[in-house]
């Protein structure tokens, strides 16, 4: 069966600008992708490409038509930059959209979908920001498209009225409905994309779950607290394997396994280091995003250079992300026979 979308080798220029490097990439039918990347990286041009608004060299096609032969009823797209007609209410606006259709949606019904049921009479330029981002989507559900573009569609929405779009995309792609979507929201795009890419500086540099990408990239368990003496940290610590890593008044150790946190904790207390709010974390799809974007955050909590990222045109990393610290931080392993992956 045709996937509903390919791209093959996929370029696009700007004058001196090269907005696409060759991306290749297929999505599967009621699959959600979420494209994610710096500003600049070209997630928006990829888009474009897709839906035919803008020329590109290579290959696109979506459910087997290229770009100069999509079926509009088949496709929803929110565009990133929207300006509809203003002086239409969300109703007039959602009936608006759905008349340059064939078929569309009760009206209704697709306001009620974006939490805009109460807010139908309201004309577009006074409804509030993230309203008006939702009346957007709105008009991409109209026509009750095969596959769904949307390009960073929760930009300015508040974080529950976010969650409803998320279960709303959920359940139209648990009904079959395929949906490509860009965000800068790490949360969202882990949430709900079955699969993530990564575009930087043009270069798809990575592809996977989630899960997958978390498990290559993510890097290691930490732990990370507070403390006005981080040296004595260093030293309670130092008959472990954990690499400790301090900043000013702040300490990161890795990996720490939930089993490792008491450990820890007792040998901070024997050396009588006094700290402040410790938090253990998994890593997560932020931790993907910094390291195959060349950067990390240090024990000061800054985002810093990573010299070992993965940079477009090389091959992703089969190396961790590294314990090197950046300016005003230092890192310590303590592998003086310590005990494996323990304090104990
Ligand atoms: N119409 C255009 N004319 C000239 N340059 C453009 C045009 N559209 C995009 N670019 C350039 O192409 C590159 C990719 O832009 P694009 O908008 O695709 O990035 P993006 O990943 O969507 O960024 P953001 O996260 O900021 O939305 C950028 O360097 C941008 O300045």
């Amino acid at each position: 069966m045709t996937e509903p979308v390919v791209a093959e080798d996929v370029r696009r220029e700007y004058g001196d600008t090269v907005a696409l490097d060759g991306v290749s990439l297929s999505v599967g039918t009621g699959e959600v992708f979420g494209l994610i990347g710096p500003n600049g990286a070209g997630k928006t041009t990829l888009v474009r490409a897709l839906t035919g608004t803008t020329e590109v060299e290579g290959r696109v096609a979506v459910f087997g038509e290229s770009a100069d032969a999509l079926d509009p009823q088949r496709i929803g797209l929110l565009p990133q930059s929207f300006d509809p007609p203003s002086r239409l209410t969300a109703r007039e606006l959602v009936d608006y959209y759905g008349g340059l259709y064939d078929e569309a949606r009760d009206t209704e019904s697709v306001l009620a979908d974006v939490g805009l049921a109460d807010d139908a009479d309201t004309w577009y330029e006074t409804l509030s920001g993230g309203q008006q981002r939702r009346a957007c989507v709105a008009t991409a559900l109209v026509n009750d498209p095969d596959i769904l573009f949307l390009d960073e569609p929760t930009t300015g929405i508040d974080p529950a009225g976010r969650r409803a779009l998320w279960s709303l995309l959920e359940s139209l792609a648990g009904g079959g409905t395929t949906v490509f979507l860009t965000t800068h929201y790490m949360e969202e795009a882990q949430r709900l994309a079955d699969r993530v890419g990564l575009l930087n500086a043009g270069e798809l540099v990575a592809v996977g779950s989630p899960a997958e990408l978390i498990a290559d990239y993510g890097g290691e368990t930490r732990l990370t607290f507070e403390t006005d003496d981080p040296e004595s940290a260093v030293a309670a610590l130092a008959e472990t394997e954990l690499a400790v890593e301090t900043g000013p008044e702040r300490v990161v150790v890795r990996p720490v396994t939930p089993t490792d946190i008491g450990p820890v904790v007792e040998l901070l207390a024997d050396h009588g280091v006094e700290y402040d709010t410790l938090a253990w974390a998994q890593p997560d799809l932020e931790d993907v995003y910094l390291t195959l974007t060349g950067e990390r955050v240090d024990a000061g909590g800054r985002t810093v250079a990573d010299p070992e990222a993965v940079t477009p045109g090389e091959s992703p990393g089969e190396s961790p992300p590294d314990e090197t610290a950046g300016e005003g931080t230092e890192s310590a392993s303590a592998a003086t026979g310590g005990r494996q992956g323990g304090t104990r």
